[in-house]
């Protein structure tokens, strides 16, 4: 039947394609699609392409070509597509979502017919040939499937409904890109989390000065050559993230430069990876030993950004109390520069725009930060994050408006592939006896990481 219908067509043909994130050069923005095609690619799940793709047919081509309904297929030979655009016959797309309710692992969505435009041939991410395929999704169809699933995700309400303990449905009032639930299956009653005025941006207390904005890269679009991009240049000569999946950082750095207001690039710049708020679906919940904890209910991939330290930025001489404040975090990026106390020096390939007058530079001295942030009671998730001895998450100085190193943001990225469910944590990386009491004794505070090599003690 189907041979009959397509009877004078060139073959082979798609008929559908699965998008679901097989491979790292794919883009997909809904209404169009950058598809790679087939070939090279170590198919193991991890999406890396180890090899030159070819313009041919594959072995996926019979069948793509006969079975009209099969959403299996993970990709599509290149012959196949290019054909569809050589005889204008549109493409049905199928999406893959992850979904940790699936035993799979994944739901799938009809998303409808797409036109292929054109194809091309270019070195992907991983420096090998890929053919891609524009596809455009055609006019006057019902709206995306994939709009549904997005939509419930953002809301949870029905997942959140049937959360055990559920304390609270959403800590962050809608000001987040996606809510985020409250559990506490501990106390008896159980309690929600109090006393935060939850905020999505850093609020600057008066006596505290913001540099203006640095002058910016003049790329256009996304910045993609490190030669031509100054940004790029501050990072050392090269971008610090990688695009794939909404960008992920290569490795941890002394200070990351990010693209920012002065530059000509726009919002989907890899090097504003950080500034696109909250994508992981986090939840806070009670710990037995800890307060309150964070953890996701996403797969984490290693370098992604997953939140910013927000509070008030403040002058850490004029916060009152330090000593009983738990949630001031120190922006100690210089310190960290230069490896003092008992901080670990990361790697300083960054262009540090030294004696700028306006970064104050030269006032900067061995003594504790001038400057912190303090969430005791404007903050966001990040301050209930706890401490681990072997974390999962580590601390990232961002400067992405000012140049200012005392002014760093604080960005929290994820140190190795994070499983789902998994307390998200970082070392506070206090010096142990490092914290007097007003009554000049050494404090101490018992660390619950649990982790193998825990030391004991978080001071
Ligand atoms: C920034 S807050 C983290 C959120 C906190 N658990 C809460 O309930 O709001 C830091 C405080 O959490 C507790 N904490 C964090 N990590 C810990 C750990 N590994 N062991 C014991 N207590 C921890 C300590 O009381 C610490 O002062």
């Amino acid at each position: 039947m189907l041979q009959e219908k397509f009877r004078g067509y060139k073959l082979p043909f798609a008929l559908t394609i699965v998008v679901s994130g097989q491979y790292e050069d794919d883009v997909d923005n809904a209404e169009e699609i950058v598809y790679t095609g087939q070939g090279g690619n170590d198919l193991l799940g991890n999406k890396h392409q180890i090899a030159d793709q070819v313009m041919k047919r594959g072995n996926l081509a019979l069948k793509v070509r006969h079975l009209e309904t099969d959403i299996c297929a993970a990709s599509v030979d290149n012959l196949a597509l290019k054909n569809n655009m050589d005889q204008g016959i549109p493409v049905r797309v199928v999406r893959g979502h992850d979904c940790v309710n699936s035993y799979t692992s994944k739901v799938y969505t009809y998303d409808g017919l797409y036109k292929v435009n054109n194809y091309w041939a270019e070195k992907g991410v991983a420096g090998f040939t890929v053919f891609k395929y524009r596809l455009k999704r055609l006019p006057g169809q019902d709206s995306l499937r994939s709009k549904q699933v997005n939509f419930v995700r953002a809301r949870g309400s029905k997942v959140h409904a049937e959360l055990p303990g559920l304390v609270c449905k959403d800590i962050c009032n809608g000001l987040e890109n996606i809510c985020i639930p409250a559990t506490n299956v501990i106390d008896k009653p159980p309690v929600a989390p109090e006393g935060l005025k939850y905020i999505n941006s850093i609020i600057v207390e008066k006596d505290v000065n913001i540099p203006p904005n640095a002058p910016g890269c003049r790329c256009k679009g996304n910045c993609t050559n490190p030669l031509t991009c100054s940004c790029a240049q501050l990072n050392g000569g090269d971008f610090p993230y990688v695009s794939k999946d909404g960008g992920r950082l290569i490795e941890a750095k002394a200070v990351v430069f990010e693209c920012g207001p002065n530059c000509g690039c726009g919002p989907g710049c890899v090097n504003r990876s950080s500034q696109r708020g909250m994508k992981h679906r986090l939840e806070v919940f009670r710990t037995d030993y800890k307060g309150w904890g964070v953890r996701s209910w996403d797969f984490i991939p290693s370098g992604a950004p997953v939140c910013e330290y927000i509070g008030v930025l403040r002058k850490t001489d004029e916060v009152d109390s330090l000593l009983g404040n738990e949630y001031i975090f120190e922006i100690d990026c210089w310190h960290t520069m230069h490896g003092i106390g008992s901080r670990e020096k990361r790697m300083c390939d960054v262009t540090i725009p030294n004696g700028d007058a306006e970064s104050g530079f030269s006032k900067l001295s061995e003594s504790e930060p001038e400057f912190c942030i303090d969430a005791a009671s404007h903050g966001n998730v990040t301050r209930y994050i706890n401490h681990s001895c072997e974390p999962n998450l580590f601390v990232q100085c961002v400067l992405s408006s000012h140049h200012d190193v005392r002014l760093a943001r604080i960005v929290l990225f994820a140190a190795d592939n994070i499983p789902p469910l998994q307390e998200l944590s970082y070392d506070y990386g206090y010096e142990l006896d490092s914290v007097v009491g007003l009554d000049g004794k050494i404090k101490q505070l018992a660390c619950h990481c649990g982790a193998v090599g825990c030391r004991k003690r978080l001071y």
